[in-house]
């Protein structure tokens, strides 16, 4: 996604690729949060060892940066199987997908990152081989065609996606277990900090990580690179000890502001409130007018504006709340909470009052 440069934005990039994998939990035990996921998913894994078959797949769907990758590795490593890597974009034909389910070896955990990026022909393919271990292999044209039947060896595959929605309904329903993983809470990110900060030998007293902790997006990954930062600035400016004033300090400096919000949440959020009045507006008149992909304002943007009670999707759009007017310092307009707004919001054609 676009947003790759920003201090705060969710997606990894160069470097930092190789600093969180030294920074990955290896092992359930060690993961921190989802606190749901973790105890299904070692159900899952246990029920399956005990029967010393291959759990059922799983599928993750969350947020950039709250730890599919990480989990998708740590499910191999608990079954003491090796992981396959690919992904949805890497797929784009049917012959990419059959490559490597036919080398697939027994119990192996397959894992297709972005899945909801298949192209189709991999898609349709996938099903067959997530239910019966079968692909069907098309060779030749038009009606001389024949599809030769071929055995693959039961895995498990592990998909993970930031857009749930998009995945197709059939794909979505030969997952055995979906993990819907969430932002993390401020105390989780504490912990987050406290183990990096362990691995990384620093000196962060409880002050400093609650207060990086707070600005981190409810995001792990963005805990760990406001961390970096941070030190960065402790090391330099002072004696190395993170306090709540050099964290502070440091974070005004990268403009992660108070709750953590980056350039485009404030870019989405401004344009709600000063371009439409609050709303209620369509995301994609939304995402044109911060010169974005409505994708990425939904994925990226929105999801976190949403649990910070920020904005509310509504049938008509989405609208400000009464916190987004206060956060940016501006005062609604006299009918903002009005007839209309409370229309927007309670007017869902699927519930009734
Ligand atoms: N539960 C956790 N406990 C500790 N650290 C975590 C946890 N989840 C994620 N992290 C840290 O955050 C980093 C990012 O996590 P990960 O790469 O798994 O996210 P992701 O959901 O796969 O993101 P993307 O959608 O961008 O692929 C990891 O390298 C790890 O250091
Ligand atoms: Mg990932």
């Amino acid at each position: 996604m676009s947003m790759g440069r920003d201090l705060v934005s969710p997606d990894a990039e160069g470097d930092e690729q190789a600093i969180e994998s030294a920074l990955r939990p290896k092992r359930l035990g060690e993961f921190i949060g989802q606190g749901r996921v973790r105890e299904q998913l070692s159900l899952v894994l246990e029920g399956a060892l005990r029967r010393n078959r291959p759990p059922d797949h799983v599928l993750m769907s969350g947020s950039p940066g709250l730890g599919k990758t990480t989990l998708a590795m740590i499910i191999a490593a608990e079954l003491g199987m090796p992981l396959r890597l690919t992904s949805g974009p890497a797929l784009e034909r049917a012959g990419d997908l059959a490559a490597i389910l036919s080398t697939l070896s027994e119990g192996e955990v397959l894992f297709i990152d972005e899945i909801h990026r298949m192209a189709r022909p991999a898609e349709e393919m996938l099903y067959l081989a997530m239910e019966d271990f079968r692909v069907d292999i098309v060779v030749g044209k038009g009606p001389g065609a024949t599809a030769i039947p071929l055995e693959i060896a039961p895995f498990t595959l592990v998909g993970a996606t930031t857009r749930a929605g998009l995945l197709p309904a059939p794909l979505r329903d030969r997952f055995g277990f979906v993990a819907h993983m969430d932002f993390y809470d401020v105390a989780e990110l504490e912990q987050v900090l406290r183990r990096s900060s362990r691995l990384l030998a620093l000196d962060l007293p409880d002050e400093g990580a609650h207060e990086i902790a707070r600005r981190s997006r409810g995001t792990p990954r963005i805990a760990n690179r406001l961390l970096r930062r941070v030190r960065d600035f402790a090391e330099v400016r002072t004696d190395g000890v993170i306090t709540r004033d050099i964290a502070s300090a440091a974070l005004n400096l990268y403009e992660v502001d108070a709750e953590g919000l980056d350039r485009l949440d404030r870019a989405v959020l401004g344009a709600l409130l000063r371009k439409f009045g609050g709303g209620p507006v369509g995301l994609s008149t939304l995402a044109v007018s911060v010169g974005e992909e409505p994708e990425t304002v939904e994925v990226v943007a929105e999801p976190f504006l949403v649990r910070q009670g920020l904005i509310a999707r509504t049938p008509r759009g989405r609208v400000a709340t009464a916190s987004a007017w206060t956060h940016l310092g501006m005062t609604p307009p006299p009918d903002a909470f009005g007839a209309a707004a409370q229309r927007a919001l309670f007017d869902d054609p699927g519930r009734t009052p």
